[in-house]
């Protein structure tokens, strides 16, 4: 049986991370359980991205413990264990999209079978042969994510992964991602779209580095009494401002 800490995919513990002359986190403490989709939430250059990177163990951290499937950050097991998936996308251009995804199948010793359903996942089964340097930027982010899904992670750390997507392909790669939660794979995703927020298991709320708030959107709601989350965030983050005040 799992003990309590073995739960939680993600255990931050009193986090800080200093980035040039700011502290780009300040003693951030939060949990993500196995199994849940978390959204990182938070205006521009307030630590997400720093954040992630504490988790996938490529930033140097000033203090505090960054614990990932029950070990800590960077450590070289988790490398098959924990897909990233950054903002700019990190393909071979002169590969097709099959090539670039067959690539990392290899790399991560998947079957080639795996291939062609997770490029079917990411929508992009008619660009198969597409080399990567002839797709869109939207597309691009797509073979990164499917390069990174091949791998079968069990953690996934996606930033902004939705970005520039039509609806009905958003709706989709978020079934792919229930279903990837349904089997036990932990999802953690920074968004700065709101629709996206209410389908999250759990989210972090960041500002100036700090956590502001690590609840449910349902309590988001309630504590605040909006019914959408955009005003409910904003609403969340000025009480908390005046209380600190
Ligand atoms: N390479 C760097 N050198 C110095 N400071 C940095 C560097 N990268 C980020 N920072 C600073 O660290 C802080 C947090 O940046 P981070 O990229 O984590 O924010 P973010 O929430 O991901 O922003 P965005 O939503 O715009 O991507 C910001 O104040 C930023 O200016």
């Amino acid at each position: 049986m799992n003990s309590p800490s073995n739960s939680f995919a993600v255990d931050v513990r009193g986090l800080s991370v200093r980035r040039g002359p700011h502290l780009a986190l300040d003693n951030v403490d939060f949990t993500a359980q196995r199994g849940s989709i978390t959204g990182l939430l938070g205006p521009s250059g307030c630590g997400k991205t720093t954040l992630m990177r504490s988790i996938v163990g490529s930033q140097i951290v000033e203090s505090g413990t960054v614990t990932v499937l029950g070990l800590p950050a960077g450590t070289a097991e988790l490398r098959r264990k924990v897909g990233y998936v950054t903002q700019s996308a990190s393909v071979y251009p002169d590969l097709t999209v099959t090539a670039n995804v067959a690539y990392f199948a290899s790399l991560y010793g998947r079957p080639r079978s795996t291939v062609s359903a997770t490029i079917e996942a990411v929508g992009l089964t008619s660009h198969a042969r597409t080399r990567a340097d002839e797709l869109s930027g939207g597309q691009l982010g797509r073979v990164s994510l499917a390069c990174a899904l091949v791998g079968d992670p069990e953690l996934l750390v996606l930033d902004e992964p939705t970005v520039g997507l039509d609806p009905l392909l958003r709706v989709e790669l978020w079934e792919h991602f229930r279903s990837l939660a349904r089997r036990g794979v932990t999802v953690l995703m920074s968004s700065h779209v709101m629709d996206e927020a209410d389908r999250c298991d759990d989210l972090l709320l960041l500002r100036e580095g700090r956590l502001v708030a690590q609840l449910t959107p349902a309590k988001l709601r309630e504590q605040t009494g909006e019914a959408f989350l955009e005003d409910a965030f904003l609403r969340l983050i000025r009480t908390r401002t005046e209380a600190q005040s």
